[in-house]
Order: structure tokens, then C-alpha cells, then sequence
């Protein structure tokens, strides 16, 4: 798995590699113009925006590489009174291809550099900055980013609004957290690491990036044995589904089906609710108020569909406190959790590291008492947080699925697309989840599993159709069957 460093992590392997005299800059321009004159060999006229700090450095070694290859380069320093490095300031001096400023401005180009901030950006854009990368955003042709997309915070995924979205980022070193969660994936294009021949060690370091390899080992441990039963693969409950929302439990409790689990159970609020599901009558269903533990049951999924009435608090508050089983908290029950001090207390007397919270971002939001905008400021900050603080693993839902462990760790997930944003998903994940808890993995891979396999599930279902628009939601599950028998 690769290691996500933080911008704290990265200076300090910066300093130790500058001490030992790697030449860290050169290595960066250089081998950004090698892999644009690989990638994009007809690009005839290339702009390069160079901003004030080594980030510039880059772009202005970059624009000498580019120029002495015989090609149409445009240079605009952004900031003609910077104080460059001497490697940068040479380049600049050596650098035989076009200057421009503002002023005469090319009308088109066939390729844009951004090496205007790396990880020195320190206050919003200044208007000089955002008018630059106006100008060339309307230029209209693909943009390499340098490091990162100048205003992406590397270590948060925050966008300064002035940002241009980059078709490729070619970043430095190490893997930059903030590139791959919430807004920035919007902004990042596909990322292409260069470590500069430095190798990052991976000890003690909290984050990582979640890829399909990670998972494999988990998925192995799937392999059925001969002389098994169907209680051997485990009994899931899925609990919820309140009046008018007996499709959420219903989703999940296929989801389990799907994934494996041998029995599966749900339990609606709803009193009127079906007690067969048709279509899959493997299911056993069950409705009313009189909920009470099941000895057969040994993983639960508490929440989807449930609402937030009195008898849904009741509910809560007795899973709670009755189940000894590992326990997946969704939908509604966070949002009831959220508001009620005496929930969290029968939470944080459950065992460590045995419940699983999937908030989405405004489910997350209200149990931090604070805003959506705040939580999508921080994803990572926000996942850690509500681990650590109800001992749980969290699964931050969104683009760049953030999971964290109580113990600090944290992953992205790199699965997944936008066409998963449709109505049903997250009961279905929830469901995934709880069929892989069912079938002996930890918690924490369970987490890993599901949200990686799901992503996968959305990205096959999406390769047949561009946009991804229109996924009813239960198309996918045959679809991460697939993938959980196969990988
Ligand atoms: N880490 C590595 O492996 C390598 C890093 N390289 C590249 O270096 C950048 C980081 O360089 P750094 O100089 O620290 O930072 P920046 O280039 O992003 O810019 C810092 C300068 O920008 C000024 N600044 C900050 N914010 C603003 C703003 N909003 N408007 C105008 N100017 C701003 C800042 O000035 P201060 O007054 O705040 O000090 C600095 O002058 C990294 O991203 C890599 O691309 C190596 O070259 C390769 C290896
Ligand atoms: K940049």
C-alpha cells in the first residue's frame, strides 16, 4: 500500500535528501518534461506558468528541458521579483524559449504547465495568481499540475475556488493525502508519483491509499472449505425500516445475501411490513416494536430506514446495549446517536474497535456538531476524530471514501465513481460490509473489503456506460459478487 505523507512528513524527508545533496529540484523539472514529452509527443506549444517558490523552481527547470527540445515553450513567471534557488534562477537565466506576462498573453497553446504553489501556499490566491490561471484555463487544452493543482491543500483536500482542475498532477516524493479525498479528486486529474529516487519509509506512518491488491489477503481468507454449513458463513440482522423505508433494511439484507453471509435476518420497525422478500425469499423478515437479540445472530447492521421517532431512539439504545456482536451503525441510528448523550454513552461502553460508523458527510457532521462545509474542509481530520472519539472504525462516505481505525491509521479508498451517487448505495455497502463481518473478517477488513469492492462494483458497472447516469442501485450486486469470488 502506498504511504500518504503529510506536508510535516514530507519537508523533513525533503531536508534529509537536500542535506545529502539530492538534487530534488532538477530531478522534479526534469522528470516532468521527460514524461510530458512522452505522454504528449505532438504538444507543439506548451505554456508554463512558474509561481515564487521551489514549486516555480520545478516549472522554470521544466521550461528549459522543454525549450532546448526544440519546443514552442512559453514561460510566465508569475512573480518576476521572486528569489529563486540557484538551480531555478540558472534554469531561468539558461532558458532560450518564449517570455510572456499578461500583457501578450497566447491566444492558444496546445499544452498548459501549473507550477505556480506546491505545498508553500500558505493564504488564498491573490488576484494576480487567479488571473493568470484564468487565462490559461480558457485556453482550453489539457493541464499538467506540478506537485499538485496550485490552491489544492495537500494535506485536506481543500480547493482555493481560483484552483484549474489539472487532467494530470505529476506530484513529488511521496503520495499527498489531500489529492485523494473530496473536492480535489475533481480537481487532480489522474496522479502520476515521482519519488525522486528517494525511498519513503513506511514505518509509523498513519495513512495509506486503499488499492484492489490491498485487499486480496482478506478476500483469500473467503475460500470455503469443503466441510462447512450455511451457519458457518454467520447470521446477519439488518435493523430498520420504519414506515415508508422498509426498501433500505431490504437492500442490505440483500447486500449480505450477495456477499455471502449464510443466514441473513431483517428486522423492520414498520409493523405492517412484508414478511417475505419475493424476489429473494432466502431472507428471513420480521417486523414490529418488540425487538429482542437473536443468540443465532452474530453481526448487525443497525439503521438503515429507521427514522428517528421515539420507538427508533428505543431501538437504538437496546441494540446497544444488548448485542455482543460486531456492529455496523448507519443511516439514522448516527443520527439518532448524534443527538442523544445517552446513545453515545451505551456506544463507548461497547467494546473497543467491535462497531463500524458509515456516516455520510451530514450524518458525520451532526455527530461533530458542526457543518457539512466543515467535514468536506477536512475529511481525513474528520473520519480520525470520529474514530478516536466513540472507539469505532468510521467510514467516511464521498469521493475519496475515508476509513479510520481507532488506533490512528487511515486509509483512501481509490475505487469508485459518481455514479454511485444514487438512492439505495450506502444500505447496500452497509449490507456488504456486515456480510464480510459475518464471514470471519476483523472489522477493520470488513471496512477495507466492502468500501474498496463496492467502488470496484461501481467502477465495472460504469465502463459500459460513460456518464453513469441511471444506476438503480441493486444492478451492482451481482456485480461485487463477481468481484469478491474473483479477486
Ligand atoms: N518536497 C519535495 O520533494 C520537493 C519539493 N519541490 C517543490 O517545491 C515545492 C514546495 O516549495 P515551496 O517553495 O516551499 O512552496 P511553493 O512553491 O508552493 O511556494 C512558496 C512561495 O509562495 C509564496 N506564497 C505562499 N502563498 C502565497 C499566495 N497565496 N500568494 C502569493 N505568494 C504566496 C510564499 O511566500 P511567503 O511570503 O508565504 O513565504 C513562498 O515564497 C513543492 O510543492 C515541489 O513542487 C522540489 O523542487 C522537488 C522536490
Ligand atoms: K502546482
Amino acid at each position: 500500500m502506498k504511504p500518504l505523507l503529510d506536508t510535516r512528513a514530507i519537508r523533513s524527508i525533503e531536508m534529509a535528501a537536500l542535506a545529502d545533496g539530492v538534487p530534488l529540484m532538477q530531478r522534479a523539472g526534469t522528470q516532468a518534461a521527460n514524461w510530458i514529452s512522452e505522454h504528449y509527443p505532438h504538444a507543439r506549444k506548451i505554456l508554463v506558468l512558474a509561481g515564487p517558490g521551489n514549486n516555480g523552481g520545478d516549472a522554470l527547470i521544466l521550461a528549459n528541458v522543454l525549450a532546448q527540445r526544440q519546443i514552442d515553450t512559453m514561460l510566465l513567471v508569475v512573480y518576476p521579483d521572486s528569489n529563486y534557488q540557484s538551480e531555478a534562477l540558472q534554469a531561468w537565466q539558461a532558458y532560450t524559449g518564449t517570455r510572456i506576462t499578461e500583457s501578450n498573453f497566447p491566444e492558444s497553446a496546445d499544452l498548459v504547465v501549473d507550477g505556480v504553489f506546491g505545498l508553500g501556499l500558505r493564504r488564498p490566491l491573490d488576484p494576480h495568481a487567479q488571473s493568470c490561471l484564468r487565462l490559461a484555463a480558457a485556453l482550453g487544452c489539457p493541464v499538467i499540475a506540478l506537485d499538485l493543482p496550485s490552491g489544492v491543500n495537500p494535506d485536506t483536500g481543500a480547493v482555493d475556488p481560483a484552483t484549474i482542475a489539472a487532467t494530470h498532477t505529476l506530484t513529488f516524493l511521496a503520495e499527498k493525502p489531500g489529492l485523494h479525498t473530496g473536492k480535489a479528486k475533481d480537481y487532480c486529474g489522474t496522479i502520476t508519483l515521482f519519488d525522486l529516487g528517494i525511498t519513503v519509509s513506511d514505518e509509523a506512518n498513519a495513512g495509506h491509499l486503499l488499492s484492489p491488491h490491498s485487499i486480496t489477503p482478506f478476500l483469500e481468507r473467503l475460500q470455503r472449505k469443503h466441510d462447512t454449513h450455511k451457519g458457518s458463513f454467520g447470521c446477519v440482522e439488518v435493523i430498520g425500516g420504519d414506515k415508508g423505508m422498509v426498501g433500505a433494511p431490504l437492500l442490505a439484507a440483500r447486500a449480505a445475501l450477495y456477499a455471502g453471509a449464510g443466514k441473513i435476518r431483517a428486522h423492520f420497525l414498520a409493523p405492517h411490513a412484508p414478511t417475505v422478500d419475493l424476489l429473494h425469499p432466502e431472507l428471513m423478515l420480521s417486523n414490529g416494536l418488540d425487538w429482542h437479540y437473536r443468540p443465532e445472530v452474530t453481526v448487525q447492521t443497525l439503521g438503515p430506514g429507521l427514522g428517528q421517532s421515539e420507538a427508533a431512539r428505543r431501538l437504538v439504545a437496546d441494540v446497544l446495549r444488548q448485542s455482543p456482536t460486531p456492529l455496523l451503525l448507519d443511516a439514522d441510528a448516527l443520527n439518532l446517536i448524534a443527538e442523544s448523550p445517552d446513545l453515545q454513552t451505551f456506544l463507548l461502553q461497547r467494546p473497543n474497535g467491535t462497531t463500524i460508523l458509515t456516516p455520510h458527510p451530514r450524518e458525520a457532521a451532526r455527530l461533530l456538531n458542526c457543518t457539512v462545509t466543515e467535514v468536506q474542509m477536512d475529511r481525513i481530520s474528520t473520519a480520525r476524530t470520529l474514530s478516536s472519539h466513540f472507539q469505532s472504525i468510521c467510514i467516511l462516505k464521498g469521493a475519496g471514501t475515508v476509513i479510520a481505525a481507532p488506533d490512528g491509521r487511515y486509509w483512501l479508498n481509490q475505487s469508485g465513481n459518481a455514479a454511485l451517487s444514487c438512492a439505495g448505495q450506502g444500505d447496500l455497502l452497509a449490507g456488504l460490509i456486515g456480510g464480510l463481518l459475518a464471514q470471519h473478517l476483523s472489522p477493520l477488513e470488513s471496512a477495507l473489503s466492502g468500501v474498496m469492492v463496492h467502488g470496484l462494483a461501481g467502477d465495472l458497472w460504469l465502463q459500459a456506460k460513460n456518464r453513469g447516469l441511471g444506476l438503480i442501485s441493486q444492478e451492482i450486486l451481482p456485480i461485487f459478487r463477481k468481484i469478491l469470488n474473483n479477486r
